[in-house]
């Protein structure tokens, strides 16, 4: 810090020492509202902690404290920012896109909220609108055909029909470890943990009344080796269980199944909103059961000729599955009888080899990795509605055509883009953004990416 820093953040302290926390009537500087002042290049950073703060209280102190600094001579910027709930400090901080699959690079969730799964390296979730389509199956061979390339786990959150035991062929229940944590199934090279392998006597809350809450649980409480790749199987529908894993759980990316009847596609169609609206890619969709290969004179005959599942679903189809009874027992990895340790040998049927490849393609590419965010991004989590739209209309105001602007929100940020564009645009948001994208790092860490139109 040179002198003249030293010296502008002295006086911006001082400033704001006349700010009063309306709960201790004492400075907020004091009473520690206030937990930072920052300045660099004349823009000041004050850092706030307003947990458990008066939401009026709060709005009317952070208001005062930007007025103050404002004031300051040598000051044309001010941000006030609030200590995020994980204590990572005010700043976004800067994090590598993409990375490598295989390595080390991603921890899904915990630094932000949301579920802590320090072993996982990518989730990706199986759904489908309705039951009974093959998203058990579907899940499952996905799981072990990613289990030739990767290091996977497969998590059965189907909570009502738990199948995955039986589909791969493992029985619980599961031994607990030395912490009391739960100790995956092995099979087939892949870690597999179901509540269908939990003892009835087990003493969880993961057999409670409160579904959700128990299989997020579980799913934290599962002992994962290190893992590349976790295959979560959903249960079907749009109900509270699903949607408390897309809100808890740091979902990479998903795989949508459906069959081709044309009922199930529109339905699959709405699941592919849900997930997009909670921020979550989906890589595609696997159509199965879309025909039936005749065992007499072996044609492949298509059942719904008509229909169209790329349209529909507005999704790519990475693979179309047949009606084959040799995909109905994933333990037995295909045609005949095989025993685990026969598995690797077996061959990955067509439609599953290219289903694993387009998810493979996914989890190794930047789409897959949290967008990387500069620095300077602008945190506006934890803070006052009021105070969050002032300092991004602020901001915005000031960039120069073409300059890129990051804000790290805790929710959806895409009202904010919707301000911004109502405010800077005559007629349409292309008016006012170059580009203009959301991302979802973590389940409460939303980062709105916007360059200003040239
Ligand atoms: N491509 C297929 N060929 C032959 N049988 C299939 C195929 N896909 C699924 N099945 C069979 O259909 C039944 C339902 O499949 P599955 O359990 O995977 O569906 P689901 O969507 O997970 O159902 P739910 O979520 O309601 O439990 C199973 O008996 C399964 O073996």
């Amino acid at each position: 810090m040179t002198d003249d820093t030293d010296e502008i953040t002295a006086r911006v302290e001082e400033a704001i020492a006349s700010v009063e926390d309306p709960d201790f009537g004492a400075s907020a500087l004091d009473a520690g509202l206030v937990t930072g002042v920052e300045v660099a290049d004349g823009a000041a950073t004050i850092s706030v902690d307003l947990a458990g703060a008066d939401p009026e209280a709060a709005e009317e102190v952070t208001e005062a404290l930007r007025r103050e600094a404002f004031e300051v001579a040598g000051i044309e910027k001010v941000r006030v920012e609030s200590e995020t709930p994980d204590g990572g400090g005010t700043h976004a901080g800067s994090a590598e896109g993409g990375g490598d699959a295989h390595g080390d690079t991603h921890d899904a969730g915990g630094a932000h909220g949301g579920l802590s799964l320090p072993e996982i390296d990518h989730v990706i979730a199986v759904g489908s609108a309705k039951g009974g389509v093959g998203k058990t199956t579907v899940a499952t061979h996905l799981a072990r055909a990613l289990a030739d390339d990767y290091d996977v786990g497969l998590f059965d959150a189907d909570i009502h029909g738990p199948n995955v035991p039986e589909m791969v062929g493992v029985e619980g229940p599961v031994e607990a470890t030395d912490d009391g944590r739960a100790a995956p199934a092995e099979v087939g090279g892949m870690e597999v943990m179901s509540v269908g392998l939990i003892a009835n006597d087990a003493p969880l809350a993961w057999r409670g009344a409160m579904a959700h809450d128990a299989l997020t649980e579980l799913l934290e409480d599962t002992e994962w080796s290190d893992r590349d790749v976790l295959v979560v199987d959903l249960p079907p529908g749009t109900g509270d269980v699903v949607l408390t894993m897309l809100q808890e759980v740091p979902v990479t990316g998903s795989v949508l199944v459906t069959t081709p009847f044309p009922t199930s596609l529109s339905d699959t169609g709405r699941s592919a909103a849900l997930l997009e609206e909670n921020g979550v890619p989906v890589v595609g969709a696997a159509v199965n059961m879309h025909g039936f290969v005749c065992e007499n004179c072996g044609h492949d005959h298509d059942l719904y000729g008509e229909s169209d599942p790329e349209e529909e679903l507005g999704v790519d189809v990475l693979a179309e599955l047949p009606f084959d009874r040799g995909l109905q027992n994933p333990g037995e990895s295909g045609e005949g009888e095989r025993s685990d340790a026969e598995r690797p040998d077996a061959a990955t049927p067509d439609p599953v080899a290219d289903l694993a490849e387009s998810v493979g393609e996914f989890v190794e590419s930047d789409d897959a990795g949290p967008v990387s965010v500069p620095d300077s991004a602008l945190d506006v989590r934890g803070l006052p509605p009021r105070i969050r739209h002032e300092q991004v209309g602020e901001e915005f105001a000031a960039l120069d055509p073409g300059e890129e602007f990051y804000v790290v929100n805790d929710h959806d940020p895409s009202p904010l883009a919707q301000m911004l564009a109502g405010e800077f645009a005559e007629e349409s948001a292309d008016e006012a953004f170059e580009t203009c994208e959301v991302h979802r790092r973590a389940p409460d860490e939303w980062v709105l990416e916007l360059q200003r139109a040239v």
